[in-house]
This record gives structure tokens, C-alpha cells and sequence, in this order.
């Protein structure tokens, strides 16, 4: 399935400031159940709007006159061929694949498949024109009209506060989980923004899930993480001996994908000179892998994600504006966890009813203090964070209720006191071992944090060398990126 928004589709809410949102812990930790936490907090517009587009193509003279197609899709395609939207069955002129009708930025365009009799615009033959309302196309001996069909359509909060393992209690979450369920069965192109941790692979996983294309795979490409070399043969594939350690052919991650949806994380880190072929195989639906000749027909959704500001980017020259109109039919912004303050006991209270916890861990709640603490705290890494220190706390917390002590330091916003938190039951070496390495992983979070991601000003700070921050940030996999102040 396939469908149309107007580009740049945005959640209106107005963005909120930390400042805007009044949370008070209050006696909360024994009952999340019953938190007044899990009233509403946020005060935004809980209405959004899309523009959503749709056109209709109807058979107005020849032999299959009467044949009509009302289209969301981002193609429309039309021929005599029966996987065509509109067939022309009885027309004998008209090509297998005819025509094809795009929306693009600039509205709605025609494009000739080649045809053998042409493709004619209002009496004039073309390979691609723009359309207008009430464009008449002749195609064999068949004419038809065409007519834009626009919908503006009214996204309301969605009731639950759960989407495909997301789990969200506020305003903007369930704005957002709204949102999904609308475009998810549309073919429509997304670009989901937000910072590191927020939870944008599994928006595009809900997307995927909630689409017609679950059949088909979902694949998943970072493109921050693939060296800039390999880049263009991950995307596209290559054939063997396509460059030195080809040993054999293989196909990209569009190939991949076909028939499903493809997940393209951290679109920002794309080097600038391959978003342009980028873009070509997302306007002509083909690859070509690298050493190859062959052209390969790719029909997947593509969602997209980054952590960057795309529009900032733009303005600078790091990003190529027409790739980013293309890909963001629908923009999601993601807001960070310190914005939705009122969404921590529910996804904590989430984690701690899983049932692989309880199996492992038992029966867990948090004193009124400990969650107190957690709501105040400002969860750069978002929600990733807030699972980490969940997992830390339940190896370190003994007995039913977690106390601020169990709590990392960064998080109780203050020096460590008391007893260390080893745990008992290993031998002397592991729980040393243990005991030292959560050590290094809360001290170099927090002098990063501090510093915002900044290597040197932690390595003056902390008086170790930047090598060995370095070392540590690789071995306790930190994203300093995402520790940068927006
Ligand atoms: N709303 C949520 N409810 C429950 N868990 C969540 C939510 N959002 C994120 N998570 C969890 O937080 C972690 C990070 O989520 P995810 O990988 O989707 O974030 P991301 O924004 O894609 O991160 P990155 O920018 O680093 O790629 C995962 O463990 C995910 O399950």
C-alpha cells in the first residue's frame, strides 16, 4: 500500500521548554497503578492535522470506459498489465505498462513507462509533464482524467498509552502513537527526528508492524555505523569483484527490503555524495549494484532516521535539501524523555512487570524517593538511559523496594555515601571486578555528561589521558553524541 501526505507533515503541537512541566513526585513509589504522577502534566494542543492526498484517475472514453481508481499511493500506474492500479482490460492500443502518475514535491506528475503508442497531456505527447485538475490523458485509444483529491484529516491523541512496545502516558506520546496508526498503512516516506535514546527504531518499527508491508522484511541500515567506504555497496549491493574483497555478489539493503520496509538510521551521517544517487532510487524505485549493470525494481517503504537537525544541516551544506524533501512526506519529532517527565513511572512500571524481570529479579517497586529522583533527573540518554539505570538498579538493589541508594550517582545528583554496592554472592575477584567497572562506566557517563560529550574537556577534567576516555567510551558503548546540549 502506498499513500500521500503533503511534504512536511508535521506534528503542530507547540514545543514545550523542561519548564513547562510541573510533575512533584508526592508518595508515588508504592502504587504506579494509582500515581498521580499518571494524570496529565503536559499541556499542549492534543490536536494535530496532516494533509493527506489523494487523487482520482477515471477512464472517460475508449473501450474501458466507466474503469475508475482512487489512489493514496505515492505511484500510480496504469496499463493494460493486471498489476497495474488501473487496468485497461479491454483496450488493445494501451502498453502493459503504460503510465505511471507520481506525486512529487512540486505536485502531481506523468510519467511515459516507455509506451509503445506514447502517453499524451492534453493532446500533446510528453514523458513527463505536471498534471492540473481535470488533465485529460490519452493512452492507446483510451482517454482519461485526472482529479486531485485533497483531505485534510484531524489526528487525535490515541486513548492508549501503549504502541507496539512503546509505552507513553502523555500528551505528546499519544499524539504521536495517533499519528502512526494513521500513516502506517500509507506508502508515505518518514523521517523521524529526536535525540539519541528517544526511541525512533521503534516508531519506525510500529510503522512497519501497523503497514500492509509485515509480510515483507523490515530492514535495518545505520548509517553512522557502516565505514564511509562500504556505504554505497551496503545500500545498493555489488557484484563479485565489484572492489578488493568483493569475493562475491550481494545485494544491498534496498534488495533486501523489497516488498517490506526499509529503516535508514542515521540519515544525517550519509555522505554527501551519495545522497544523490539516494535520491534516484527512491524517485525511480531501482538499484543498480555497484560493479553491476543490471537495474533492479525495489518497491519498499522507507523510513528514515536521525538524531541531527536536517533543516540545520541544509542551511550549512551538510545535507542536500531535495533528498530531504523527498524522504519527509511525514516528519515525527520525537520529543526527548526530560519533556515527558510524566511518561517514567509507566515505562518503568512497563519493565518492571515483564515477566523475564520478575522471573529474575522478583517483585520490584520504587520508594516514593528513588522515583522522585529519577523524575528529576535530565535523561540525556533518554529512554535507552532510563533502562540502563533500571537494569544497574536490579542487579544492585536487594529487597522489594528500590531506594535512592540503589540509584546511580548522577542520577541522585550527588557524590556516593554509605555502603558500596557490591553484590555478595560473587566470588571476591568478580565482585570486585563488577564493582570497579560500574565504577568507571558512572564516573566517565557523568564527566562526559558534564561536558557534554566533549573528549578533551573530560580527559582535563577528570585528569585521565583522552586515550584512555576514549577506551572507556568504546568499552562501555557511551554515545557521546548524544550528550551534546541542543
Ligand atoms: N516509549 C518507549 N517505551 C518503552 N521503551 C522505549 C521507549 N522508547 C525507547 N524505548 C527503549 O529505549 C531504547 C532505545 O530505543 P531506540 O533504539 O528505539 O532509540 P533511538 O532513538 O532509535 O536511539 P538512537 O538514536 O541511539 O539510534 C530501547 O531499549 C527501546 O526499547
Amino acid at each position: 500500500m502506498g499513500g500521500l501526505c503533503y511534504p512536511r507533515a508535521k506534528m503542530s503541537a507547540p514545543p514545550l521548554h523542561p519548564d513547562d512541566i510541573h510533575t512533584s513526585p508526592g508518595d508515588v513509589g508504592q502504587d504506579l497503578n494509582h500515581s498521580p504522577l499518571l494524570s496529565e502534566t503536559l499541556v499542549v494542543d492534543p490536536r494535530t492535522t496532516v494533509k493527506l492526498h489523494k487523487c482520482r484517475l477515471a477512464v472517460t472514453s475508449g473501450p474501458d470506459t466507466g474503469r475508475s481508481v482512487v489512489s493514496d499511493k505515492e505511484r500510480l500506474r496504469c496499463g493494460a498489465h493486471p498489476g497495474n492500479d488501473l487496468v485497461l482490460v479491454e483496450d488493445r492500443t494501451a502498453s502493459r505498462h503504460h503510465f505511471e502518475i507520481q506525486f512529487t514535491e512540486r505536485g502531481y506528475l506523468l510519467v511515459d513507462l516507455g509506451s509503445t503508442n506514447g502517453t499524451f497531456l492534453d493532446g500533446r505527447r510528453i514523458e513527463r509533464a505536471y498534471l492540473s485538475p481535470g488533465s485529460q490523458i490519452r493512452a492507446g485509444s483510451s482517454v482519461l482524467t485526472f482529479a486531485p483529491l485533497d483531505e485534510e484529516v484531524t489526528i487525535e491523541p490515541d486513548r492508549e498509552g501503549e504502541l507496539c512496545g512503546m509505552v507513553g502516558q502523555s500528551m505528546k506520546m499519544r499524539q504521536i502513537f495517533g499519528l502512526i496508526k494513521k500513516i502506517a498503512p500509507m506508502g508515505v516516506s518518514v523521517i523521524i527526528q529526536g535525540e539519541t535514546g528517544t526511541g525512533k527504531e521503534l516508531v519506525a518499527r510500529a510503522i512497519h508492524e501497523l503497514s500492509g508491508r509485515t509480510k515483507g522484511p523490515m530492514e535495518v541500515l545505520d548509517c553512522g555505523a557502516i565505514p564511509p567506504n562500504l556505504i554505497e555497496s551496503e545500500l545498493f549491493g555489488h557484484e563479485k569483484g565489484a572492489f578488493t574483497g568483493a569475493v562475491s555478489s550481494r545485494p544491498g539493503a534496498f534488495e533486501r527490503a523489497h516488498g517490506g520496509t526499509i529503516f535508514l538510521d542515521e540519515l544525517g551521517e550519509l555522505r554527501l555524495d551519495l545522497q544523490p544517487k539516494l535520491l534516484r532510487v527512491l524517485e525511480n524505485h531501482e538499484v543498480r549494484r555497484v560493479g553491476g549493470n543490471d537495474v533492479i525494481e525495489v518497491d519498499c517503504r522507507v523510513i528514515a532516521a536521525t538524531n541531527r537537525d536536517l533543516m540545520k544541516e541544509i542551511q550549512g551544506g551538510g545535507f542536500r535539501e531535495d533528498l530531504y524533501f523527498r524522504l519527509s512526506v511525514i516528519t515525527i519529532q520525537l520529543p526527548p524523555l526530560r519533556q515527558r517527565r510524566d511518561d517514567i513511572p509507566l515505562i518503568l512500571k512497563r519493565a518492571l512487570a515483564d515477566p523475564e524481570v520478575v522471573g529474575k529479579h522478583g517483585k520490584k517497586r520504587f520508594s516514593a524517593e528513588s522515583l522522585g529522583l529519577l523524575m528529576s533527573y535530565s535523561w540525556p540518554g533518554n529512554v535507552r538511559e532510563l533502562m540502563n539505570v533500571l537494569s544497574h538498579v536490579l542487579t544492585f538493589s536487594e529487597g522489594e523496594e528500590i531506594q535512592p541508594a540503589h540509584l546511580p550517582p548522577r542520577v541522585r545528583g550527588q557524590v556516593r555515601e554509605g555502603p558500596l554496592p557490591f553484590n555478595e554472592h560473587l566470588s571476591f575477584k568478580n565482585a570486585k571486578e563488577q564493582l570497579l567497572e560500574n565504577f568507571e562506566r558512572e564516573y566517565i557517563t557523568s564527566v562526559l555528561t558534564r561536558c557534554e560529550g566533549n573528549l578533551s574537556r573530560a580527559a582535563r577534567e577528570s585528569g585521565l589521558h583522552r586515550k584512555s576516555i576514549e577506551r572507556l567510551v568504546k568499552k562501555y558503548q557511551l554515545d557521546t553524541k548524544g550528550m551534546k546540549s541542543r
